[in-house]
């Protein structure tokens, strides 16, 4: 069983900080703490002191303090993997950390698998599937929204409305298989016309959270973003504005960046993934040829593309160029140095490309607001103002819900085709069992429970 192993790991950062942590998780959490950790009052030993509480010490190798300490320790079955956990918390610095780590392995821990303590918190029953996955997702959050989306799944608001649709899913199974069993105590007469006004709603509500998928992803993972544009058009300069520091190299010589940057940055909530690329123009240079192809490649797999035009010359046969390949794409066309005076004729772009055109200046900011704008109307449409949505964000959640989706389809094809209801359980059971998986329960047992529970009293 997983409660063999006491496991064992830094939990802070790799880098040196204030203070670090060592957690220390299983049956022998305390027996192995105690066996290094020596608290200034000498009476305090892990085994003995009260959940939730602290003792200040050092951790010792035979005689020689390694470090000062405090040690917290908390019992199962209330922690945070249900196991007995003590936490060493120690000064931060990364060989210090690993020391001690190394000192509580030799104590008989093992190293824990990434992600095991909160494995171990599935596996115990504290936490669901969903719940486990939003603790990483709020590790990774990117912005406020993916931090706030994934602490609510972490309270349980996923969890709560996949199990209120499984129990009704499982109540209407139950009744079907209780009428097949005991037919003179169930009628099952116009029962066919009452679950398929179920099974509406629960497709209904699916959808509803499919819906939320795609704004969802985009919310919190970023709009893969690449700009792109004829060399020295300002491209380089429209990345500096958004980082707002000098990161990617701005020249007066046509053709400097050759290479694709990367950066993630946050605008009024809107999170753009923004890869800069080499100017785009015909050239031999070999070195410079690589680069104009990169940009291509990454325009193909972007979710936005910024069109950068020098609006003070005019367009030219490598605009052209570049306007055929983002046809198809979801386009902004920033007309740049709008501070200089205008030689462009927007027309003359609007002939080639359906996109919404910014005037902008990446070297004095003017614009960005529109631009910002522009871009929340494009991809949010006013969701970024938060709403008491459920937000859907992980991409196994969303699979799982299409095929429960396509089950809940299958029911109601049964039923208009008049089938016979033990039909309809099969694929309501599908259903079921694919919302199982995004809580991460098996079906089986549950399902004889319910049924013996629900219908089988004084029977
Ligand atoms: N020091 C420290 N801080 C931390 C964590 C940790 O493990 N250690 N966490 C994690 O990485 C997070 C907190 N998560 C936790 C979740 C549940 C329990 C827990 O013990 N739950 C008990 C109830 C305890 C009580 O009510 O007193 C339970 O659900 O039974 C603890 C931490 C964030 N901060
Ligand atoms: N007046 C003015 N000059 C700008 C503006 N944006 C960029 N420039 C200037 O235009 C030149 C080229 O800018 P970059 O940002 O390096 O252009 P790029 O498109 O990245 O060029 P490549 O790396 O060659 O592809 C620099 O001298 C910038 O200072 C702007 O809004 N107004």
């Amino acid at each position: 069983m997983f409660k063999e192993d006491t496991i064992a790991a830094i939990t802070t950062g790799m880098s040196n900080a204030g203070v670090g942590i060592i957690r220390i998780s299983g049956d022998r959490a305390c027996e192995i703490t105690d066996m290094l950790f020596r608290a200034a009052n000498k009476n305090k030993k892990a085994v003995n002191m009260k959940s939730y509480t602290a003792a200040f010490g050092g951790v010792y190798e035979d005689d020689r303090m390694i470090d000062e300490a405090i040690l917290l320790v908390m019992k199962a079955p209330h922690t945070y993997t249900c196991e007995d956990v003590c936490e060493l918390q120690c000064h931060g610095g990364i060989v210090v950390l690993r020391k001690i780590l190394d000192l509580v392995i030799k104590c008989g821990a093992r190293a824990a698998e990434p992600g095991e303590f909160t494995k171990r918190a599935f596996l115990g029953g504290r936490i669901d599937l969903s719940q486990a996955e939003s603790v990483m997702d709020i590790i990774n959050a990117k912005n406020d929204f993916a931090a706030r989306t994934s602490v609510e799944q972490l309270q349980g608001r996923l969890r709560d409305k996949i199990i209120d649709m499984r129990e009704q899913i499982l109540y209407n199974v139950a009744f079907i298989e209780s009428a097949l069993d005991d037919p003179e105590h169930y009628s099952l007469d116009g029962f066919p016309q009452k679950l398929e006004i179920i099974v509406d709603n629960l497709v209904d509500s699916v959808d509803n959270l499919l819906t939320t998928f795609d704004n969802g992803k985009v919310l919190s993972e970023g709009i893969n973003t690449v700009i792109v544009g004829k060399p020295n058009a300002g491209k380089s300069s429209l990345m500096n504005m958004f980082v707002g520091e000098e990161r990617a190299i701005v020249t007066d010589m046509a053709g400097t960046t050759r290479d694709t940057l990367s950066e993630v940055i946050n605008v009024r909530g809107i999170t753009l993934n923004i890869v800069d690329t080499a100017g785009i123009r015909d050239t031999d240079d070999v070195v410079e040829k690589i680069g104009v192809d990169k940009a291509l490649e990454s325009v193909d797999k972007a979710d936005l593309v910024l069109y950068v035009v020098d609006s003070s010359i005019d367009l030219d046969e490598n605009d052209h160029r570049i306007m055929s390949r983002i046809q198809d794409k979801n386009v902004v066309v920033i007309l740049n140095k709008s501070d200089l005076e205008k030689k462009i004729d927007e027309s003359n772009i609007k002939k080639y490309i359906d996109a919404d055109i910014i005037q902008l200046s990446a070297l004095t900011g003017d614009g960005s607001e529109e631009l910002y704008e522009l871009l929340n109307r494009m991809f949010f449409e006013g969701t970024l103002t938060y709403n008491d949505q459920l937000y859907i964000t992980n991409t196994r959640h969303k699979n799982e819900l299409v095929c429960t989706k396509n089950a809940l389809l299958k029911v109601k094809e049964s039923i208009d085709m008049g089938m016979e209801e033990d039909f309809f359980s099969i694929d309501l059971m599908d259903a079921y069992e694919h919302l199982g998986l995004i809580i991460g329960e098996t079906a089986r047992d549950d399902l004889a429970d319910k049924i013996f529970k629900e219908f089988c009293m004084g029977k």
